[in-house]
């Protein structure tokens, strides 16, 4: 019997809740996204990931010379990259070159959308259209990335390929909308004000690609439509990070080894996010997002019981509790990054307000409901440098 219920309630809308006990760090379920992709500059920086899964194909020890900008690194204990063991599955698509980890995800790209949008022979001609579409929307949209105009692209093609279309229409239809109002408010939280002038080029480009106009499958993508699929991503995108150093270094962290061999370890993998960090700062990862039906219909609590890992570094999601779940409680996820889940009541509330466009109603913020709504000065501080530069 499956140990999760979707329930909904007038606060919060729908929710997942548990049925039986989950003790802590149990995997309450695993995940396949309806679709995927690597973020555009992601891509065009060098970060190398599979097409379809996003598992990343450098080795660990190409991956830190790239990140560290040099080619002498050379990183021990080779059996400690997954990649490394997996090159000779690396594969390709015949007509495009796009790669991919594994002839199998080669395979579920095809089935699934990419015959639809292979460029084959056009993939490097920056005139093609889809190619035109995808330099726009880079220009619009620099780093850090929050969206990827591929998963839009991805998704023509799931239209055009799947052999029911109106339950693929269904399927999107089940993640949470916004109205049109907010959809302005998130395209602008999301991507900056300049976006929200550009939508409409962007839209044209992207109806000159794929034939929107002619096209019986993509009828439904009318410009309203497509500007509320890209808030619907904003919704219920979830990002995904995925790299062949940080599983190398988690790998050898578990390795047994004496003293010496483990201080020069640990010496080298200082050493080297340090060179990284002058090189590429914070930009670690292949990076990427994907929608996941069953993830998405999560709450925000301030004090989560539940996080979402990636323990196969790729696209598959993984829901882990973090402490002990009790029948009938609901299962909720922290939107906010640690540092902002830290904050006062007062904060959290405003930057989920500002940027998840909801009033948080979860049990920590019912509880801290008499706390002051003012923040310590440091907070008032970084408040208004967030005012300043939305
Ligand atoms: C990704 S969806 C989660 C599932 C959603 N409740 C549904 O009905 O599909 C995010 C939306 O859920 C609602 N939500 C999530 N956490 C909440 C909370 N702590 N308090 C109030 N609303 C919340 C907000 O409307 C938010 O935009």
């Amino acid at each position: 019997m499956d140990k999760v219920i979707l329930k909904t309630t007038p606060e919060k809308g729908r929710g997942l809740y548990v049925t039986e006990t989950i003790p802590e760090g149990t995997i309450i379920f695993e995940e396949q996204p309806l679709v995927s992709c690597q973020y555009s500059w992601n891509a065009a920086y060098g970060y190398l990931a599979c097409e379809y899964c996003l598992r990343p194909l450098e080795t660990a020890e190409r991956n830190a010379q790239r990140l560290a900008n040099d080619p002498g690194i050379m990183l021990p204990r080779a059996e400690c990259c997954p990649v490394e063991s997996n090159l000779v599955n690396h594969t390709k698509c015949e007509q495009c070159g796009v790669l991919y980890c594994s002839s199998e995800c080669r395979s579920s790209a095809l089935e699934r959308y990419h015959a639809a949008i292979c460029l084959g022979a056009d993939a490097q001609n920056e005139n093609h259209p889809v190619n035109v579409l995808v330099d726009f929307w880079k220009k619009m949209h620099y780093p850090p990335e929050t969206c990827g105009i591929m998963l839009f692209v991805k998704i023509v093609g799931l239209f055009r390929q799947t052999v029911d279309p109106q339950g693929l229409q269904n399927q999107l239809q089940e993640f949470v909308h916004k109205s049109v109002n907010e959809d302005l408010l998130i395209f602008h939280k999301m991507l900056g004000e300049k976006f929200t002038k550009q939508i409409e080029q962007l839209y044209s480009l992207f109806a000159v690609a794929f034939n929107v106009g002619s096209d019986e499958r993509l009828s439904w993508l009318t410009a309203d439509s497509f500007k509320s699929l890209i808030a619907l991503v904003g919704t219920n995108g979830q990002g995904i990070g995925t790299s062949s150093f940080g599983d190398w270094v988690k790998n050898v962290a578990e390795c047994a080894m004496d003293e010496k061999e483990r201080t020069s370890v640990d010496q080298l993998i200082d050493e080297l996010y340090s060179k990284m960090d002058a090189f590429v700062g914070s930009f670690l990862n292949n990076e990427g997002s994907a929608l996941y039906a069953r993830q998405s219909k999560i709450n925000h609590s301030c004090s989560p019981n539940a996080e979402t890992v990636f323990p196969q570094s790729n696209h598959v999601l993984a829901l882990r509790a973090t402490r002990d779940i009790n029948p009938g409680e609901e299962i909720c996820i922290s939107y906010l990054d640690e540092c902002n889940l830290q904050r006062t009541r007062h904060s959290r509330q405003k930057i989920l307000k500002d940027y998840y466009l909801f009033i948080c109603q979860c049990e920590k913020c019912d509880q801290e409901i008499n706390d002051p709504d003012e923040t310590s000065e440091e907070e008032d501080d970084e408040d208004e440098d967030m005012e300043d530069s939305d």
